[in-house]
Protein backbone atom coordinates (compact mmCIF):
# COMPACT_ATOMS: atom_id res chain seq x y z
CA UNK A 1 0.00 0.00 0.00
CA UNK A 2 1.26 3.61 -1.28
CA UNK A 3 0.08 6.15 1.33
CA UNK A 4 0.40 9.51 0.46
CA UNK A 5 -0.48 12.61 2.63
CA UNK A 6 -1.98 15.65 1.58
CA UNK A 7 -1.31 18.94 4.28
CA UNK A 8 -1.92 22.92 3.91
CA UNK A 9 -3.94 25.39 5.52
CA UNK A 10 -7.54 25.49 5.38
CA UNK A 11 -8.90 26.90 1.56
CA UNK A 12 -5.46 26.09 0.12
CA UNK A 13 -7.39 23.62 -2.19
CA UNK A 14 -6.55 20.00 -0.60
CA UNK A 15 -10.06 18.43 -1.13
CA UNK A 16 -10.45 19.89 -4.55
CA UNK A 17 -6.79 18.53 -5.52
CA UNK A 18 -7.77 14.95 -3.73
CA UNK A 19 -10.76 15.11 -6.53
CA UNK A 20 -8.54 15.89 -9.24
CA UNK A 21 -6.58 13.14 -8.60
CA UNK A 22 -9.49 10.47 -8.29
CA UNK A 23 -10.84 11.95 -11.24
CA UNK A 24 -9.79 9.08 -14.22
CA UNK A 25 -8.16 7.09 -11.87
CA UNK A 26 -9.56 3.50 -11.74
CA UNK A 27 -11.86 3.26 -9.87
CA UNK A 28 -11.86 1.36 -6.43
CA UNK A 29 -8.02 1.35 -6.19
CA UNK A 30 -7.17 4.72 -4.40
CA UNK A 31 -8.93 5.50 -0.81
CA UNK A 32 -9.00 8.82 0.91
CA UNK A 33 -9.13 9.18 4.49
CA UNK A 34 -10.22 12.80 6.18
CA UNK A 35 -8.45 14.25 8.87
CA UNK A 36 -11.47 15.85 9.60
CA UNK A 37 -13.44 12.82 10.24
CA UNK A 38 -10.75 12.29 13.34
CA UNK A 39 -11.73 15.64 14.95
CA UNK A 40 -12.28 14.61 18.58
CA UNK A 41 -16.04 13.29 19.90
CA UNK A 42 -17.22 16.34 21.76
CA UNK A 43 -20.30 14.78 22.38
CA UNK A 44 -19.93 15.41 26.74
CA UNK A 45 -19.79 19.46 25.01
CA UNK A 46 -23.01 21.96 24.73
CA UNK A 47 -22.86 23.02 20.88
CA UNK A 48 -22.20 27.11 22.79
CA UNK A 49 -18.81 24.78 24.16
CA UNK A 50 -17.78 23.26 20.72
CA UNK A 51 -17.65 26.68 18.91
CA UNK A 52 -15.42 27.51 21.33
CA UNK A 53 -12.71 24.92 20.65
CA UNK A 54 -9.90 25.86 18.71
CA UNK A 55 -10.06 22.99 15.68
CA UNK A 56 -6.84 24.59 14.04
CA UNK A 57 -4.39 23.26 17.16
CA UNK A 58 -3.15 19.88 16.71
CA UNK A 59 -4.56 18.96 19.91
CA UNK A 60 -8.30 18.95 18.80
CA UNK A 61 -7.28 15.68 16.42
CA UNK A 62 -7.44 11.86 17.68
CA UNK A 63 -4.17 11.37 15.85
CA UNK A 64 -4.02 8.00 17.72
CA UNK A 65 -7.20 7.01 15.99
CA UNK A 66 -5.93 8.19 12.73
CA UNK A 67 -2.56 5.96 12.75
CA UNK A 68 -4.43 3.18 14.05
CA UNK A 69 -6.94 2.85 11.84
CA UNK A 70 -4.19 3.58 8.78
CA UNK A 71 -2.40 0.39 10.35
CA UNK A 72 -5.34 -1.78 10.10
CA UNK A 73 -6.03 -0.60 6.36
CA UNK A 74 -2.47 -1.58 5.69
CA UNK A 75 -2.38 -4.88 7.35
CA UNK A 76 -5.59 -5.08 4.50
CA UNK A 77 -8.60 -4.68 7.17
CA UNK A 78 -11.28 -2.10 6.66
CA UNK A 79 -12.37 0.50 9.19
CA UNK A 80 -14.83 2.43 10.28
CA UNK A 81 -14.16 6.27 9.34
CA UNK A 82 -16.08 8.34 11.36
CA UNK A 83 -18.34 10.98 9.99
CA UNK A 84 -17.99 14.34 11.03
CA UNK A 85 -20.41 17.41 10.84
CA UNK A 86 -19.11 21.03 10.50
CA UNK A 87 -22.48 22.81 11.08
CA UNK A 88 -22.54 20.52 14.36
CA UNK A 89 -19.00 20.76 15.40
CA UNK A 90 -19.31 17.12 16.04
CA UNK A 91 -18.63 13.49 15.07
CA UNK A 92 -22.28 12.45 14.12
CA UNK A 93 -22.35 9.10 15.17
CA UNK A 94 -22.57 7.44 11.61
CA UNK A 95 -19.23 5.85 9.74
CA UNK A 96 -18.26 4.93 6.53
CA UNK A 97 -16.84 1.12 6.09
CA UNK A 98 -13.62 1.92 4.30
CA UNK A 99 -11.76 -0.42 2.38
CA UNK A 100 -7.77 -0.69 2.25
CA UNK A 101 -6.84 0.15 -1.41
CA UNK A 102 -3.27 -0.27 -3.16
CA UNK A 103 -3.26 3.82 -2.64
CA UNK A 104 -4.43 5.20 0.29
CA UNK A 105 -4.49 9.25 0.62
CA UNK A 106 -4.82 10.94 3.67
CA UNK A 107 -5.62 14.69 3.76
CA UNK A 108 -5.74 17.24 6.19
CA UNK A 109 -4.76 20.50 7.44
CA UNK A 110 -2.51 19.10 10.25
CA UNK A 111 -1.96 15.90 9.15
CA UNK A 112 2.25 16.63 8.88
CA UNK A 113 2.47 18.09 12.74
CA UNK A 114 2.14 14.27 13.94
CA UNK A 115 5.69 12.89 13.81
CA UNK A 116 4.07 8.77 13.76
CA UNK A 117 1.71 9.81 10.94
CA UNK A 118 4.75 11.24 9.26
CA UNK A 119 6.66 8.20 9.56
CA UNK A 120 3.35 6.00 8.04
CA UNK A 121 3.09 8.47 4.42
CA UNK A 122 5.16 7.25 1.44
CA UNK A 123 4.94 10.77 -0.33
CA UNK A 124 4.01 14.41 1.64
CA UNK A 125 2.26 17.04 -0.30
CA UNK A 126 1.56 20.21 0.92
CA UNK A 127 -0.72 22.48 -1.51
CA UNK A 128 0.32 25.73 -1.59
CA UNK A 129 -2.23 28.73 -1.76
CA UNK A 130 -1.41 32.60 -0.56
CA UNK A 131 -2.90 33.68 2.79
CA UNK A 132 -5.40 36.14 1.22
CA UNK A 133 -6.93 33.28 -1.63
CA UNK A 134 -7.26 31.28 0.98
CA UNK A 135 -9.13 33.18 3.54
CA UNK A 136 -11.42 34.33 0.06
CA UNK A 137 -12.21 30.50 -0.43
CA UNK A 138 -12.96 29.78 3.08
CA UNK A 139 -15.01 33.19 3.43
CA UNK A 140 -16.99 31.81 0.06
CA UNK A 141 -17.15 27.89 1.67
CA UNK A 142 -18.37 27.88 4.58
CA UNK A 143 -20.75 30.88 4.15
CA UNK A 144 -22.43 28.41 1.31
CA UNK A 145 -21.35 24.95 2.34
CA UNK A 146 -20.86 25.07 6.52
CA UNK A 147 -23.56 27.49 7.73
CA UNK A 148 -21.10 30.45 8.76
CA UNK A 149 -21.64 33.82 8.76
CA UNK A 150 -19.01 36.63 7.17
CA UNK A 151 -18.41 37.90 10.63
CA UNK A 152 -17.85 34.29 12.15
CA UNK A 153 -15.67 33.36 9.70
CA UNK A 154 -13.38 36.49 9.94
CA UNK A 155 -13.64 36.23 13.83
CA UNK A 156 -12.28 32.54 13.94
CA UNK A 157 -9.65 33.72 11.43
CA UNK A 158 -8.04 36.57 13.48
CA UNK A 159 -8.36 34.28 16.80
CA UNK A 160 -7.04 30.98 15.65
CA UNK A 161 -6.85 30.16 11.72
CA UNK A 162 -4.28 32.74 10.82
CA UNK A 163 -1.83 31.90 14.39
CA UNK A 164 -2.56 28.24 14.13
CA UNK A 165 -1.68 28.23 10.57
CA UNK A 166 1.66 30.55 11.41
CA UNK A 167 2.53 28.12 14.12
CA UNK A 168 1.32 24.81 12.71
CA UNK A 169 0.72 24.56 9.38
CA UNK A 170 3.42 26.66 7.53
CA UNK A 171 6.39 25.03 8.94
CA UNK A 172 4.95 22.02 7.84
CA UNK A 173 6.81 22.30 3.99
CA UNK A 174 10.10 21.61 5.76
CA UNK A 175 9.01 17.83 5.94
CA UNK A 176 7.32 17.74 2.44
CA UNK A 177 8.60 15.80 -0.87
CA UNK A 178 6.55 17.58 -3.31
CA UNK A 179 4.90 21.21 -2.67
CA UNK A 180 2.02 22.26 -4.96
CA UNK A 181 1.64 25.88 -6.38
CA UNK A 182 -2.09 26.00 -6.05
CA UNK A 183 -3.42 30.13 -6.40
CA UNK A 184 -4.43 28.61 -10.04
CA UNK A 185 -5.55 24.91 -10.67
CA UNK A 186 -2.66 23.30 -11.31
CA UNK A 187 -3.18 20.65 -13.70
CA UNK A 188 0.66 19.69 -14.41
CA UNK A 189 1.17 19.37 -10.79
CA UNK A 190 -2.16 16.94 -10.79
CA UNK A 191 -0.67 15.04 -13.69
CA UNK A 192 2.71 14.43 -12.09
CA UNK A 193 1.11 13.01 -8.81
CA UNK A 194 -1.32 10.87 -10.89
CA UNK A 195 1.66 9.29 -12.45
CA UNK A 196 3.34 8.05 -8.98
CA UNK A 197 0.20 6.83 -8.75
CA UNK A 198 -0.25 5.07 -11.94
CA UNK A 199 3.10 3.60 -11.54
CA UNK A 200 1.59 1.67 -8.03
CA UNK A 201 -1.63 0.61 -9.62
N1 LIG B 1 -6.98 26.37 -7.56
C1 LIG B 1 -8.16 26.89 -7.19
N2 LIG B 1 -8.59 28.05 -7.72
C2 LIG B 1 -9.78 28.58 -7.32
N3 LIG B 1 -10.61 28.04 -6.39
C3 LIG B 1 -10.22 26.89 -5.84
C4 LIG B 1 -8.98 26.24 -6.19
N4 LIG B 1 -8.85 25.11 -5.48
C5 LIG B 1 -9.96 25.04 -4.69
N5 LIG B 1 -10.77 26.09 -4.91
C6 LIG B 1 -12.05 26.38 -4.23
O1 LIG B 1 -11.72 26.85 -2.93
C7 LIG B 1 -12.61 26.32 -1.95
C8 LIG B 1 -11.81 25.54 -0.91
O2 LIG B 1 -11.22 24.43 -1.57
P1 LIG B 1 -11.05 23.04 -0.81
O3 LIG B 1 -10.56 22.07 -1.82
O4 LIG B 1 -12.29 22.72 -0.05
O5 LIG B 1 -9.86 23.44 0.19
P2 LIG B 1 -9.33 22.69 1.50
O6 LIG B 1 -9.80 21.26 1.41
O7 LIG B 1 -7.84 22.81 1.41
O8 LIG B 1 -9.89 23.45 2.64
C9 LIG B 1 -13.61 25.44 -2.72
O9 LIG B 1 -14.78 26.19 -2.92
C10 LIG B 1 -12.91 25.16 -4.05
O10 LIG B 1 -13.83 25.01 -5.10
O1 LIG C 1 -16.08 21.64 13.74
C1 LIG C 1 -15.25 22.21 13.03
C2 LIG C 1 -14.06 21.60 12.67
C3 LIG C 1 -13.18 22.27 11.85
N1 LIG C 1 -13.47 23.52 11.40
C4 LIG C 1 -12.54 24.21 10.51
O2 LIG C 1 -12.26 23.40 9.38
C5 LIG C 1 -10.97 23.67 8.89
C6 LIG C 1 -10.34 22.43 8.32
O3 LIG C 1 -11.04 21.99 7.19
P1 LIG C 1 -10.55 22.33 5.70
O4 LIG C 1 -11.52 21.56 4.85
O5 LIG C 1 -9.14 21.85 5.56
O6 LIG C 1 -10.66 23.79 5.50
C7 LIG C 1 -10.17 24.20 10.06
O7 LIG C 1 -9.48 25.37 9.67
C8 LIG C 1 -11.19 24.48 11.16
O8 LIG C 1 -11.15 25.81 11.59
C9 LIG C 1 -14.66 24.11 11.74
O9 LIG C 1 -14.94 25.25 11.31
N2 LIG C 1 -15.53 23.45 12.56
Amino acid sequence: MLIIGIAGGTGCGKTTVVNQILNELPEGEVGVISQDSYYKDTTHLSYEERVKINFDHPRSIDFGLLADHLKILKSNKPIHQPVYSFVKHNRTGDTILTHPRKVMIVEGILILTNPDLRKMFDIKIFVHADTDERLIRRLKRDISERGRDLDEVLTRYQTTLKPMHDQFIEPMKEYADIIIPNNKYNTVAIDIVKTIINEKL
